[in-house]
């Protein structure tokens, strides 16, 4: 199967490595100096059990050939999405797409596509780009997939991959699935951002464990999906498999770059407003990131 993936960060370059051991992958890059990069040494796969290996991908700066791709992975951030639509809408209507974005700000988009098939994806695992070429696996947990448009049969269109440390699970209600994984960055990304920590410590520090739970309490009265005792523990467990990584929005912080907070506890804060109901700890951390992020900019 013909692998394309779209954005060459933590998870474009994680997916990459690994399902570039079992197919054809092109890394559609961003800057024309990182797909010279990988078409000539690879794409180099650090994690804490295994030494560093190189996989050898393809990768390109031109997005041509996007349209002989069998599927493509859109990696990019929530916010690089509106930039990225042309692109998106010159790739034909057959080729399936998927999305791996956190948060729910990206959706709406997606409706706006015309393409038969659209997959969303939650990703537990927890990634951080070394460079332009290396990425360090810093947390083994799984993919979710669902189809978010079409009828396609998932397992057969989107690549397999038999490397234990990149389980893939399918579900048949992709609303749900986002949920539960809005819950679990709107507490993790926020946190590490404010007390500037890798994902463990929230758990690990009771001061900062007593705040994770107070801010699940607010999110789930406003999203009670499942059992909570049960939604609260996929928390932890997300939280605790990847506890040596640094978030994708401490990540951004570090590196000057745009955070995905609006599409995350903004998305909450909205829904929250339209239920009439105040979320006073969710309130005072999005301030709180709003603020970093204006003090680094
Ligand atoms: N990192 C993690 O552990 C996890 C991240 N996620 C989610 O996955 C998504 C991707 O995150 P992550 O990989 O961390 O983000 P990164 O910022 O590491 O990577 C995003 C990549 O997209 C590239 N990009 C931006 N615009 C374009 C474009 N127009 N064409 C091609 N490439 C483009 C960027 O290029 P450039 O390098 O030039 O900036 C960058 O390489 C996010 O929504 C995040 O929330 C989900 C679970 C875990
Ligand atoms: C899974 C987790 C929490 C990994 O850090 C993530 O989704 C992120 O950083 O955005």
């Amino acid at each position: 199967m013909l692998v394309g993936i779209i954005g060459g960060g933590s998870i474009g370059l994680l997916f990459g490595a690994y399902l570039g051991q079992e197919h054809p992958v092109t890394l559609f890059t961003k800057r024309e100096e990182q797909a010279q990069g990988i078409k000539k040494n690879g794409i180099f796969l650090y994690s804490p059990e295994k030494e560093g290996r190189a996989v050898q991908v393809n990768a390109s700066f031109e997005k041509e050939s996007l349209t002989e791709q069998d599927v493509i992975i859109v990696a990019v951030k929530q916010y690089d999405m509106p930039e990225l639509k042309p692109l998106l809408l010159s790739i034909p209507k057959h080729i399936p797409l998927c999305f791996v974005q956190n948060g729910m700000g990206h959706l709406d988009m997606l409706h706006g596509l015309p393409h038969e098939t659209i997959i969303v994806a939650t990703v537990e695992h927890g990634a951080k780009r070394l460079d332009d070429q290396s990425v360090s696996h810093n947390g083994a947990g799984r993919t979710n997939l669902a189809l978010f448009k079409g009828h396609a049969n998932l397992p057969e269109i989107f690549p397999q991959c038999t490397d234990p440390h990149f389980p893939v699970t399918v579900h048949n209600d992709y609303y749900t699935m986002m949920i539960e994984k809005l819950v679990a960055n709107a507490l993790i990304n926020p946190l590490t951002v404010v007390f500037r920590v890798k994902n463990g410590r929230l758990v690990e520090n009771p001061y900062y464990y007593a705040i994770l739970k107070l801010m699940f309490e607010e999110i789930y009265s406003i999203f009670p999906s499942g059992n909570k005792e049960q939604s609260f523990d996929q928390v932890l467990r997300i939280c605790t498999n990847t506890k040596n990584n640094t978030s994708s929005m401490l990540s951004d912080i570090q590196a000057g770059r745009k955070t995905e907070i609006d599409a995350i506890l903004g998305y909450i804060l909205k829904v929250a407003e339209r239920k009439g109901v105040k979320l006073q700890t969710v309130q005072m951390i999005y301030v709180m990131v709003k603020g970093i992020v204006l003090e680094r900019s």
